[in-house]
């Protein structure tokens, strides 16, 4: 171990190898706030990949984990359970009434693999129609629905009948959604494809044409959920009407979780067809209960609509040869850049303490915890236009 790092070349001695590491050690977090293993603080920017939108420890959630974790943390969904029951009524109650059903799962990749299997199983047909540039995670059949050709070629064959079509394509929709088609599934803002905002027509077309055609909805809301684009989830601001919704990321307050919540459009799903040993366990339920209610009891979806406009704008001023478009909705944003955003984003960390994320080789995505403070998105656009201007 070396004294400067002594935990990262400990972690890096047994670590399966498949992470590419910035080399620093996170210990503590608050707020909006991050802390190495040296006590320097960070401003995060990235919530880990979309999680912490209410911060990282936020009391409320702490004492809800406290509590259960004292209480019951191991219940699997053969037995009823108190904060499952609870949680699952919360969660429809977010949604129109045409959705009563949930299923619980661990992370976002089991959502989306729960989705595909419903969809399949609902309509008894096998075709998968996803877009290009889309992410639907790691496991194989949400692989065979993400896009980029370095997720997926160390991996195949994968499973059969997935296709693919340019985002935002109402024509090549059109073709590609038939009677055989189970499900389209797609995102409505590209988290980790760049940033990219699908548009009101092409979201409406999609929507008509499966429900026209027989065919599922999927929406993939696992990183544009629970207040991060300024709604509480991304397809309100189209009045879509989705079939299964892909929930996971902020759901469980930090810890993992995941969620498909179902219209009963899908129809009854039958006991044994699916299952998780610790989906809907107490634990991450009682967390989520309580992320929910910090989400509600802070009104940090109509924080987040107004904070991300602000950020927008700022971000769309800024004058600079080196950015070709800045765009997204609510807190999530990306910033596309003329050349490689890995330089950027390690001066952010090394000389400005900002944690920012990269999406794809040239897009500086902000996604920073909904809590976020406006001294702190003001020093993030400060610091910003220092680095582009
Ligand atoms: C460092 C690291 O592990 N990064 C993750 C980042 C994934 C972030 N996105 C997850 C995601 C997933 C998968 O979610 P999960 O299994 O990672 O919880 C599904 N759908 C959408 C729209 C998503 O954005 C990865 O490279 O797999």
């Amino acid at each position: 171990m070396t004294e400067q790092q002594p935990f990262a070349s400990l972690e890096a001695a047994h670590s399966a190898g498949v992470y590419a590491k910035r080399p620093i050690t996170l210990v503590r977090g608050s707020g909006a706030t991050l802390y190495d293993d040296h006590g320097q603080a960070y401003l995060d920017c990235g919530s880990g990949i979309g999680v912490a939108n209410i911060g990282h420890c936020h009391p409320t959630v702490v004492q809800a984990i406290a509590e259960q974790a004292a209480t019951l943390t191991v219940c699997p969904e053969a037995f009823h359970n108190d904060q499952r029951a609870l949680l699952q009524a919360e969660l429809v109650q977010l949604f129109p009434a045409e959705f009563q059903r949930v299923f619980l799962c661990n992370s976002g990749t089991e959502a989306v693999e729960a989705a595909l299997k419903f969809a399949r199983m609902a309509t008894g047909r096998t075709a998968i129609v996803a877009a290009m540039r889309g992410f639907h995670g790691r496991t194989f059949g949400a692989l065979s629905a993400t896009w980029e050709s370095h997720y997926r070629e160390p991996f195949m064959p994968l499973v059969p009948d997935f296709s693919h079509i340019p985002y935002n394509n109402i024509e090549r929709l059109q073709n590609a959604i038939t009677e055989q088609t189970a499900a389209l599934i797609i995102e409505i803002i590209q988290g980790e494809g760049g940033i990219r905002p699908a548009t009101a027509e092409f979201l409406q077309a999609a929507q008509t044409i499966c429900h026209e055609r027989g065919a599922l909805l999927i929406l993939d809301e696992v990183q544009t959920g629970f207040g991060r684009t300024g709604r509480m989830f991304a397809f309100e601001h189209y009045g879509l009407q989705p079939d299964l919704v892909c929930l996971a990321k902020a759901l469980g307050g930090g810890i993992p979780m995941g969620a498909v919540v179902i219209n009963q459009r899908v129809g009854e799903l039958a006991i044994g067809t699916h299952g998780s040993t610790f989906g809907g366990n107490p634990l991450a339920c009682a967390a989520a209960r309580a992320s929910l209610s910090v989400i509600r009891t802070e009104q940090l979806v109509d924080q987040t609509a107004e904070k991300g406009a602000w950020l927008l704008t700022q971000l769309q001023a800024i004058r600079s040869p080196k950015i070709r478009e800045v765009r997204g909705l609510g807190l999530m944003i990306g910033i596309e850049l003329k050349e490689k955003v890995s330089p950027y984003l390690q001066k952010l960390m090394n000389q400005h303490q900002i944690i920012a994320l990269n999406s794809g080789s040239n897009v500086l995505r902000l996604l920073p915890p909904l809590v976020i403070s406006w001294p702190e998105l003001e020093r993030v656009v400060a610091t910003l236009r220092s680095m582009f201007e």
